[in-house]
């Protein structure tokens, strides 16, 4: 019998104890830099002529490990792996694969601020970031162990005399989970082992920015004594092995997390039945969004502030669920403006290592690049009320940017730019706050703030997002209290975290027997 499941709580950092044991973390994590990690394929380790070398943002100079690079041939080999460990997996009793998950989630507590610090490190997030995307982590294992335990009889359904009928849930096949730089333990261990739950087999392919993390997961999913073949770890360049496999006749599903333009082409590609292809390739790809903070008339204006600030600003805007955009009534505009700058002007930028950074590097120097122009874009489309520069020294890093007195069709209010940029737009009317909030081809995240009950209760019906928030930021979903994804183009709305993800990952079985 299992426990009720409970989020993994958050490290309150303003102990002491907790203080020092994370900086304890970051020496040892600081003394383990620039190791070199093989491809895992059928539980052998294999190395290629290729690597990917992964640097601190922060410190672009500084290594933190180098992983080895699948091709073509070395994805066939994990391929087929995979596809006869298969046959093998999908009969271990789901009991005995929802244990395997929480033996690593307990793994992973007992070493939670070392893989926080191996975040702070590879992807450039400040202590609590790195916290909490550990902490998502450990509650996608103990999430999903539980649905399955839920799942595993099926559901009932009715049976007349003289018949027995069952509904139950069974595994597809091989998946190929392709994830994302930016949640690079929770989204790649949280797509991972809702796959593998579910008795399927897989391939991950993590974000070249961030394989380190993903390799020191892929060894915490060995201890806890997962078969070998059943995870098959092949870093490597989307565009090379990604093509490959996404076309594969033997690929059953793609579970991927990324951007719109590389979502919609895996979902292209993935309709095309390949000669030897004997199913319909099912995908579930969670992709960017445009996210907005509504400010009411009515609103209370400090928390307005911080909704807006924290949603744009957290983990450098890197997050899919970001406020890029405060719309703001008329009536209250300027003055949510000014106390939105006071709250940027203060926040602390630098090496997220320093327990004080709120707000370290973007994640590397594309990301860079594309951020600035679009400042340079917001500077032509609005005011540039705070922020604005970028400096290359050490790191990747952007100030805190706010643009104001953007117009609703700009391309800063409508395309995702992924970095510490907000634009701010002003609106007329209670309707025209939702007409714009809904103005985007995206629909992932939005946040209403304001008192008036018969104005939540219409945003509730008309704020088009697959996770609308009232009076709080529009970031921080927590795994089964607010399960996470979105309408439009922010993807296929698979609602991670939450008690339909695991069906997508199998297929319904109807057996009726005569009696
Ligand atoms: N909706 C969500 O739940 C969610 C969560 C996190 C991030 N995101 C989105 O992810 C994006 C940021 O992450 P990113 O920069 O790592 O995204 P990305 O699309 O650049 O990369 C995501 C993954 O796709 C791989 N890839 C690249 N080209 C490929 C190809 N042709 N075939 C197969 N795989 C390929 C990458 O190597 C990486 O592993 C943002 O748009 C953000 O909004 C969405
Ligand atoms: N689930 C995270 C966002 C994931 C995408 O980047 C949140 O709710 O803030």
């Amino acid at each position: 019998m299992v426990t009720a499941y409970r989020h993994e709580p958050l490290t309150d950092f303003t102990v002491d104890e907790n203080k020092l044991a994370f900086m304890e973390a970051l020496k040892q994590v600081n003394s383990q830099l620039g190791k070199k990690y093989p491809l895992i394929i059928n539980g052998e380790r294999v190395t290629s002529g290729a690597v990917i070398a992964s640097y601190n943002p922060a410190r672009k100079t500084e290594l933190i490990g180098t992983v080895s690079a699948a091709n073509k041939e070395l994805a066939e080999e994990a391929m087929q792996a995979a596809y006869s460990a298969f046959s093998v997996w999908k009969k271990w009793p789901p009991e005995a694969r929802a244990h395997l998950l929480l033996k690593a989630a307990a793994i992973i507590r007992k070493r939670k601020h070392e893989f926080s610090a191996y975040l702070v490190k590879e992807a450039g997030k400040p202590w609590k970031e790195a916290d909490a995307d550990t902490a998502e982590a450990i509650d996608f294992l103990e999430y999903y162990a539980r649905q399955m335990l839920d799942l595993k009889d099926g559901v009932p359904v009715n049976s007349r005399d003289g018949e027995n009928n069952r509904y139950t849930y069974i595994p597809l096949g091989v998946g190929v989970i392709i994830s994302p730089f930016n949640f690079p333990l929770a989204i790649m261990a949280g797509t991972t082992v809702a796959a593998i739950v579910a008795g399927n087999t897989v391939l991950l392919k993590p974000s070249n920015n961030t394989p380190v993390v993903a390799a020191k997961f892929v060894e915490v999913m060995e201890e806890a004594g997962l078969p070998k073949g059943v995870l098959n770890f092949i870093p490597g360049s989307g565009a090379k092995i990604g093509d490959y496999l996404i076309d594969h006749p033997k690929t059953r599903f793609v579970s991927f997390t990324g951007s719109r333009e590389v979502g919609c082409r895996i979902y292209d590609r993935a309709a095309k039945v390949h000669p030897g292809q004997v199913w319909l390739k099912r995908v579930i790809a969670e992709m960017g969004g445009k996210d907005t903070v509504v400010v009411d008339e009515d609103a209370d204006l400090d928390l307005a502030a911080a909704s807006i600030v924290y949603s744009g600003f957290g983990f450098s805007g890197q997050k899919c669920s970001a406020g890029s955009r405060a719309v703001v009534h008329e009536k209250i505009y300027e003055q949510v403006l000014e106390k939105a700058i006071a709250l940027t002007k203060a926040l602390t930028v630098g090496n997220p290592e320093e327990a004080e950074t709120y707000m370290g590097p973007v994640i590397d120097q594309a990301a860079f690049n594309k951020i600035m122009s679009y400042i340079d874009i917001g500077k032509k489309e609005g005011r540039l009320v705070t922020g604005g520069e970028g400096d290359l020294e050490q790191g990747f890093f952007i100030q805190p940017t706010i643009i104001a007195d953007v117009d609703e069709k700009a391309r800063i209010m409508q395309e995702e730019i992924f970095g510490p940029v907000i634009a701010f737009c002003k609106a007329e009317s209670f309707d025209h706050l939702l007409q714009i909030a809904n103005n985007t081809e995206y629909g992932l995240t939005g946040a209403f703030i304001s008192k008036s009950r018969e104005h939540i209760e219409r945003a509730q019906q008309e704020f088009h997002v697959g996770n609308l928030y009232i009076n709080r930021t529009c970031t921080g979903a927590i795994v089964g209290y607010q399960p996470f994804g979105g309408f439009q183009m922010s993807g296929t709305d698979s609602k991670a975290g939450g008690p339909d993800y695991l069906l997508l990952h199998m297929q319904a079985k109807t057996i009726s027997e005569a009696l």
